[in-house]
Parts: C-alpha cells; sequence; structure tokens
C-alpha cells in the first residue's frame, strides 16, 4: 500500500516507520526531522530497535497514495485539510486525540474519512529518532455509512501485514467516544496538578475529579447515540490509570513544555456536544476553562 502520514512527529513516525517495513510510506513532516530521516532513513527504539528508510518531505505537494494517516495535533488538522486538497489520495484516516477531526476532514475533501484510535506510545527523541514507548493496538472503521466497511478491513490488514495489532469495527463512534472519555478524564487534571497519571489511582480527590469528568462525558456520549455507560467509562480510566502509572499524560507533557494543548478536542468538544444535547457538564466546563486559562498565560490565545 501507499501511505503517506501527514503529521510525521511522535505517533506518525513510530507508525511510518513501522509500515514502511511491508509498505511503501512517505513521512510528512517538518526539518530538521524529515531531513534527517532523508540522509540516515528513521531509527526506531524501545519496545523494538530498527532502522528503516520511508521517504520523507516537507512539502506534501501533489502527492498520490491509496492512504493518508493523519497524525497531527487536533488544531493542525484544518491544515492538513487544505495540504491534501491538492493531492490524490484514496481515503483518509484520522488516528488522531479528541473530537471533531474526521468532521473537518469529512467537511473539506471529497475523499473517504475512516477513523481511528491507536493506544501505541511514542516520542520524537531528535531529528531521525523516534522512541516506541509502548505497543498497543489500533482501530480503524468508516467515519459515515458511505465510508465502506471493506475499506477499513483493508487498511486494518494493512497494519496487520506490518506485524501491527489492528481491527477494523462499524462502531468506531463507540471506540472514539470511549477515548474521548478517558482523556477528558486524566489529561487535564494530570496537567493542572502536574502529576503522573498513577495519582489519579483512587482513594482521592484527583481521582473523583477525573471520574466526574470521564462519567459527564457518558451522559453527553449517550445523549449523543453512543452506549458507553458510565460503568464502562470509570472501569476503562482505572484500567488506563493503573496500565499508565509512570506516564506523563500527553497535556502533561504539553503544559510543561509551554506548548500549546488539544483541549478544543478533548474537553472543550464534551461542553460544546453536552450544550447541543442539553446536558450539563460543569467538571469538563471548569477544566476546560482552567487549561484555556493557563493557555491564555503562556501566549497561546
Ligand atoms: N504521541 C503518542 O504517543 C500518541 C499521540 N496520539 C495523538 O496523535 C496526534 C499527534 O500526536 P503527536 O505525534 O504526539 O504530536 P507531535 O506534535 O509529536 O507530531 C505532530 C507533527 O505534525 C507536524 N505538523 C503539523 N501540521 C502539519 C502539516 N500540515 N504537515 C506536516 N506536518 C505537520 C507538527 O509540526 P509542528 O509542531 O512544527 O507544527 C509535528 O511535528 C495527537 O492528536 C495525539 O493526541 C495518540 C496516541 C498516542
Ligand atoms: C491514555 C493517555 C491518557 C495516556 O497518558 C493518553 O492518551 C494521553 O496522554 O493523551
Amino acid at each position: 500500500m501507499r501511505i503517506l502520514i501527514v503529521g510525521a512527529g511522535s505517533l506518525g513516525s513510530l507508525l511510518g516507520g513501522l509500515l514502511a517495513r511491508t509498505h511503501n510510506v512517505t513521512l510528512v513532516g517538518r526539518n530538521p526531522h524529515m531531513s534527517a530521516v532523508q540522509a540516515d532513513g528513521l531509527r526506531v527504539t524501545g519496545v523494538e530497535t530498527f532502522r528503516t528508510r520511508p521517504g520523507a518531505t516537507t512539502d506534501i505537494g501533489a502527492a498520490s497514495a491509496d492512504l493518508a494517516l493523519v497524525t497531527v495535533k487536533a488544531y493542525d488538522t484544518a491544515g492538513v485539510v487544505d495540504d491534501l486538497a491538492t493531492c490524490d489520495v484514496g481515503a483518509v484516516c484520522s488516528l488522531q486525540n479528541g473530537m471533531g477531526n474526521e468532521e473537518t476532514l469529512a467537511a473539506g475533501l471529497d475523499t473517504p474519512v475512516l477513523a481511528g484510535t491507536t493506544t501505541h506510545g511514542a516520542r520524537l527523541a531528535g531529528p531521525g529518532h523516534v522512541e516506541w514507548l509502548g505497543r498497543g493496538r489500533v482501530t480503524i472503521g468508516p467515519w459515515r455509512p458511505a465510508d465502506a466497511v471493506d475499506r477499513s478491513e483493508r487498511v486494518a490488514a494493512a497494519f496487520r501485514a506490518a506485524g501491527l495489532d489492528a481491527t477494523a469495527t462499524t462502531d468506531v463512534r463507540h471506540r472514539l467516544w470511549q477515548k474521548l472519555a478517558i482523556n477528558a478524564a486524566i489529561n487535564p487534571v494530570t496537567a493542572l496538578a502536574r502529576v503522573e497519571n498513577g495519582a489519579l489511582t483512587p482513594p482521592g480527590g484527583l481521582a473523583d475529579v477525573a471520574t466526574a469528568a470521564g462519567t459527564e462525558t457518558a451522559r453527553v456520549a449517550r445523549a449523543d447515540g453512543v452506549d458507553l455507560s458510565a460503568a464502562t467509562v470509570r472501569e476503562a480510566i482505572a484500567d488506563v490509570v493503573r496500565e499508565t502509572a509512570r506516564n506523563r499524560s500527553s497535556m502533561h507533557q504539553d503544559v510543561a513544555a509551554g506548548r500549546r494543548t488539544e483541549i478544543e478536542a478533548v474537553n472543550g468538544y464534551v461542553v460544546e456536544r453536552a450544550a447541543t444535547v442539553g446536558e450539563s457538564v460543569p467538571v469538563n466546563r471548569t477544566l476546560a476553562a482552567l487549561i484555556r486559562g493557563w493557555e491564555a498565560g503562556a501566549g497561546h490565545r
């Protein structure tokens, strides 16, 4: 399969490097990372250590591919729509966190849109070098009924051909809302308290705040037609807190580094959807306001 990785930072470089062992992959990203990959290939270390040689460019131009995997931060998705408008791609698939990415891609592109989630962990360690921090899974499904299921199955099969655990689903919205609930619970609380994920282990005030944000999100999901129970979300949050106890969440890392966060695609999205479906989400509203306040002080707003 000919695959473009649009946004070859941490996650995109990892998945691009893994897929390049089997497929024809081109990374689209920034210098000096892209020029380092052009010169010496991509080094992956961690869960597995290997070197691979995907294509690498900073200019997507009028590229042609079977699949474009979108791995930019949620606030950069609109820019990807502009970039892909000049390209010829068979399908586009978001593997980002948060919500709203698929809507943005579907509204701006005349291309089948797939939605995906992944639990792999990655960190760009330096130009030409990505760390694989944790082996995970990929789940892919059609965003709209017209974005046929068999296309998701072909993409999942391409991941499996490269040795990755990947499945196609007909209920990707459920997956996305469940991941959203986990991120809405863990990310802002760990970012504001500056703690590792394990600090949200009950009992304790931080665990209570996180669980409240997650169960509010589940309520909005149900009002939006997705069958996600509060119990499922509580269990999922507890599992992730346990499995990632020593990790700093992505939002904690962003705040610690003074970077913009994905708050609008996470708690901001919950607040926006809650208003549309007539639900009240005071915990998500408060967490979003606090992170937005921090972003304003840091010059991101
Ligand atoms: N890292 C991880 O382990 C995981 C991340 N995710 C999700 O994946 C998404 C990406 O995260 P992550 O990889 O950590 O983020 P990174 O910031 O490491 O990578 C994104 C890269 O895309 C670049 N970029 C932005 N716009 C464009 C564009 N139009 N064309 C080409 N490159 C572009 C960015 O450059 P610049 O910053 O210079 O604009 C950056 O280098 C997020 O939604 C995240 O929540 C999900 C699961 C795990
Ligand atoms: C699952 C979790 C919370 C792991 O840290 C994550 O996705 C993130 O940090 O963005």
